[in-house]
């Protein structure tokens, strides 16, 4: 028997054996080779290839260093934000290749090239894959969804997304607002208080997301945001570590953490989304927000009943709804409760600006009344201060693209399986964009709209470009200019002795030891009781 057996599989064996050390090597050392030849000959270069662990040893080393310790009061961050970017720039020129591993990155920061991957030949680029934990963190939704499921879930979604109907959520975010500062006047004492505001900014979103979301059941929400805190660490971890297929199978501490996280996130959203069903809900009603459960479980049902027997499955299933939901959560939290720390920040490191916003959000709101939707419109001062806020820290630094095909991007020559890196960060600090004066914060150059503040249209782009924008950024720029509106009617500020500034990135750019700011009262202490609506 055991005879039969070697006389069999050894001959097997040999063959297979060196077969598939062979694809190893061709994965890991040759084909990294080819295209390294393939871009230098285009004129591109970049951190020699290390077999399997490609640039991500000096990568991580480059990171480590930058963020050791905080920086000079000053917006030149790239150096310490994108530290790998800012180093082999200098070295190798705004257009080279990086190795994450086997996988190469060419970093693209012209904005002509950037139109052309993200809107005038889109279709031949496609959202990479993410990281395991990263996709077990953003879901199956929206945010990763590829092809014709992606263009049905944008569709349904984006009327939840419309000004019209997120102006309908100004009384409610309005609400979370003064009730937030409530607590700080509270708090003060003889008129003033130190409040640390990334971590208060964090709560106050959360609590607007899953009102936004969720419209009634935003109560029962806020579970899933605690279980998400905890994955993102393990994310943001997984950022720093070469990509090894299958390991996410591997049952490590962590990766049992991480399954348990996901559980425990589905379950509570499966049983919210039943919950919600069951109550048939009245948000349909006129002149109430549509929120995003609403909409995808009208969705699903409307499909279900105008299916014929013999077509597919309905396509948005209650797995469907859990994903796009978990996407939202957590797209939606980190990065505008980013861009309410950033300009709140700014606007204390810049007195004068703060002035001028409070000037502003006074004449055209009173000193007391929560702003309607109509004053949130009218307040163009406070628009330019966010976009320049948005600039200068973007909440999402990069983005990236893969090519689908074999494909020409201006002059060069990409082959099919490239990744294209697009620093978010580096173009919006880019001087031959936005003159000497890129690193300062000076909101008048939006004085005369978005195109024409930079020396060319595509230079400001945080919330990406093209059909895969961001979805959420009216509400997100509505949030941020009503809670700042209303903080400037209450309160001046500073920044605190204890501030230290070190913007870094945990998948979001956000201050590194918090960003602890002084809170002074403008005239007595207020309650919610005084203010109008
Ligand atoms: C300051 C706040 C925000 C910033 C800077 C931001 C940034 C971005 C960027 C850059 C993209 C494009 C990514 C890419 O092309 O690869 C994006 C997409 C997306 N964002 Fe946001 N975002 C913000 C707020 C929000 C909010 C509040 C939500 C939802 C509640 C949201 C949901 C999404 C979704 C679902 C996508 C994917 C859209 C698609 O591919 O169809 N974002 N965001």
């Amino acid at each position: 028997m055991e005879d039969n057996f070697s006389w069999f599989w050894m001959p097997v064996l040999w063959f297979l054996v060196p077969l598939f050390v062979l694809k190893i090597v061709g994965l890991l050392w040759w084909r990294p080779r080819r295209i390294e030849e393939h871009f230098s000959k285009q004129g591109i270069r970049g951190p020699p290839y290390h077999f399997f662990i490609g640039n991500i040893k000096e990568l991580v080393g480059l990171m480590l260093k930058a963020s050791s310790q905080p920086m000079p009061l000053s917006h030149n961050i790239l150096p310490r934000v994108l530290s790998f970017y800012h180093h082999w720039k200098k070295i190798y020129g705004p257009t080279f290749l990086v190795w994450f591993g086997p996988t190469p990155r060419l970093t693209v920061s012209d904005p002509d090239l950037i139109r052309e991957i993200f809107a005038l030949r889109s279709e031949f680029y496609e959202k990479n894959e993410s990281h395991p934990l990263v996709r077990q963190l953003e879901g199956d939704g929206l945010l990763s969804l590829k092809g014709q499921k992606w263009a049905h879930h944008r569709k349904i979604i984006t009327p939840t997304f419309h000004m019209e109907n997120l102006k309908l959520l100004v009384p409610v975010i309005g609400k979370s607002v003064v009730e937030m500062l409530d607590k700080w006047s509270e708090m003060s004492n003889s008129g003033e208080v130190e409040i640390e505001v990334s971590d208060c900014f964090q709560t106050l979103i959360e609590e607007v997301i899953t009102r936004t979301a969720f419209g009634i059941s935003y109560e029962d929400g806020k579970a899933v945001f605690r279980l998400q805190a905890q994955q993102m660490v393990y994310a943001a971890e997984a950022f720093r570590k070469v990509f090894v297929p299958g390991y996410r199978f591997f049952p490590s501490e962590k990766n049992r953490s991480s399954w348990r996280l996901d559980k425990e996130i589905k379950k509570s959203l499966v049983k919210l989304i039943e919950r919600r069903k069951e109550n048939s809900c009245n948000e349909m009603l006129d002149g109430c927000p549509k929120d995003l459960l609403g909409l995808l479980i009208r969705a699903s049902t409307n499909e279900t009943a105008q299916r014929k027997p013999s077509s597919p499955p309905s396509t948005i299933t209650v797995h469907d709804i859990v994903e796009e939901c978990k996407g939202f959560f957590f797209a939606g939290k980190q990065t505008t409760s980013n861009l309410l720390t950033w300009t709140t920040v700014l606007l204390a490191m810049h007195p004068e600006w703060q002035e001028l916003a409070r000037e502003e959000v006074l004449r055209v709101c009173g000193a007391r009344d929560i702003p309607s939707k109509d004053d949130i419109t009218k307040l163009k001062m406070l628009s330019m201060i966010v976009n320049e806020s948005l600039r200068l820290y973007p909440p999402a630094i990069a983005t990236i693209r893969r090519a689908k095909a074999d494909v020409e991007l201006g002059c060069y020559k990409i082959p099919r399986g490239t990744e294209l890196l697009i620093p978010i960060i580096a173009v919006h600090h880019d001087q031959g964009l936005w003159g000497n004066d890129a690193n300062e914060f000076n909101p008048a150059r939006f004085s005369d709209g978005v195109a024409r503040a930079a020396k060319h249209p595509m230079a400001f782009i945080p919330f990406g470009l093209g059909a895969r924008t961001c979805i959420g950024q009216n509400l997100a720029i509505l949030q941020a200019k009503l809670a700042i509106a209303i903080i400037l009617q209450r309160f001046s500020f500073r920044l605190a002795p204890n501030y230290r500034h070190a913007p870094t990135v945990l998948m979001f750019l956000y201050p590194q030891y918090g960003a602890p700011i002084i809170f002074r009262h403008l005239s007595g202490p207020t309650t919610s009781s005084d203010h109008g609506s």
